[in-house]
């Protein structure tokens, strides 16, 4: 199987490059190549492809500074995907592109299901929502995978900020009233590939569908795992969204219902606490004695 990547060095491209499975060749295409800025662009690469299924894993994800790059934000994360997803459907090829929990409004407590509305709270959101609706309108055949809160050893992401901040200061304020599910991108890159896989034989299958890693928490609990499995003795203290002013606002229930991931690709929910140790085992964070295996994560 060939597949075609939009993106070459973000959390999920980068695993998706590592992680590539036997018999799976990816070309992944990196902003010099493949600038999402210009989606006519995007489209003409899908037009002239041999792949058997195109993958986005590229977007603007500055969540704070998308509140004033609407316009960018906007071609990056709505008309390239839908430009894409244009272009794969009238070749015919199934076209897979990630998206995010930013989608919903963060009401309530239970664990949103792909079908529930959509009523982002910020700019990143609304973007990501126009993508999504690009890709429905497009038609042909194509996954959406809605994820939340990514992590990996490379790029910029909530794991790296709190070792950094960590090892600077004792005690760190975060918010407790925000929860969802954090997601290793190596997990997402793996889910990915078992749709990819999926898409190409058999029946068709397609959609939107929820993949978080397992259990949900909120930050600042995110944050006292990290701080336990790196060895830290930082403190958290539990503060409200309101206590920890951003540009963006950002949703109070983040977490996923991933059940059709499950009934139609057979993926499960990951537990993240065992993805982070891999995680802090790459940037050389975890502790000595956990090197070992008696630090369970
Ligand atoms: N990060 C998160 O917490 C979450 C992410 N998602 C979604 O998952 C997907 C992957 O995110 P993630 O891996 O974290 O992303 P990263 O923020 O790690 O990387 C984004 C990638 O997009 C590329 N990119 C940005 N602008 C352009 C452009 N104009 N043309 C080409 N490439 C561009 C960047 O390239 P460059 O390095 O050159 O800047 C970078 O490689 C995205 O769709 C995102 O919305 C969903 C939920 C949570
Ligand atoms: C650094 C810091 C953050 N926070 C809070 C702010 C925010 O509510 C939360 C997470 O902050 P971040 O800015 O790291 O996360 P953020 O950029 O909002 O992460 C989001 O990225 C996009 C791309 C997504 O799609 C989402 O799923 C989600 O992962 O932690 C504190 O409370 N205290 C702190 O010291």
């Amino acid at each position: 199987m060939n597949i075609l990547m939009f993106g070459r060095s973000g959390q999920v491209a980068t695993e998706m490059i590592r992680r590539a499975p036997d018999g799976v060749s990816i070309t992944a295409l990196g902003r010099p190549n493949a600038d999402l800025v210009d989606p006519r662009g995007c489209a003409k690469i899908v037009q002239e492809t041999n792949a058997d299924v195109i993958v986005n894993a590229a977007a603007y994800t500055a969540v704070d500074q998308a509140e004033k790059d609407k316009v960018l934000s906007n071609i990056i994360n709505a008309q390239a995907p839908a430009a894409i997803a244009n272009a794969a459907a009238i070749r015919g090829i199934p076209f897979i592109h990630i998206s995010t929990d930013y989608v919903f409004d963060g009401s309530g407590t239970t664990p949103w299901k792909p079908d529930d509305r959509c009523a982002p709270l910020n700019a990143y959101g609304r973007t990501k929502r126009r993508g999504e609706e690009g890709i429905l309108a497009a038609g042909g055949q194509w996954a959406i995978l809605r994820t939340s809160w990514v992590f990996s050893a490379h790029g910029n992401n909530f794991v790296k900020t709190m070792l950094r901040l960590g090892s600077e200061r004792d005690k760190l304020r975060i918010v407790a009233d925000q929860t969802g599910g954090p997601t290793a991108a190596a997990d997402i890159a793996d889910t990915i590939y078992r749709m990819a896989m999926r898409m190409t034989t058999g029946p068709k299958v397609g959609g939107i569908f929820h993949f978080s890693g397992t259990p949900d928490v909120n930050w600042a609990q995110f944050a006292r795992e990290i701080f336990m499995q790196a060895g830290l003795f930082t403190q958290v203290e539990d503060i409200s969204t309101a206590d920890y002013p951003t540009p963006a606002k950002r949703p109070h229930n983040s977490r996923l219902d991933c059940e059709s991931l499950k009934k139609i690709f057979g993926v499960e929910r990951p537990d993240w606490r065992i993805s982070l140790r891999r995680v802090l085992d790459e940037l050389g964070r975890l502790p000595s004695p956990a090197k070992g295996g008696s630090r369970a994560a």
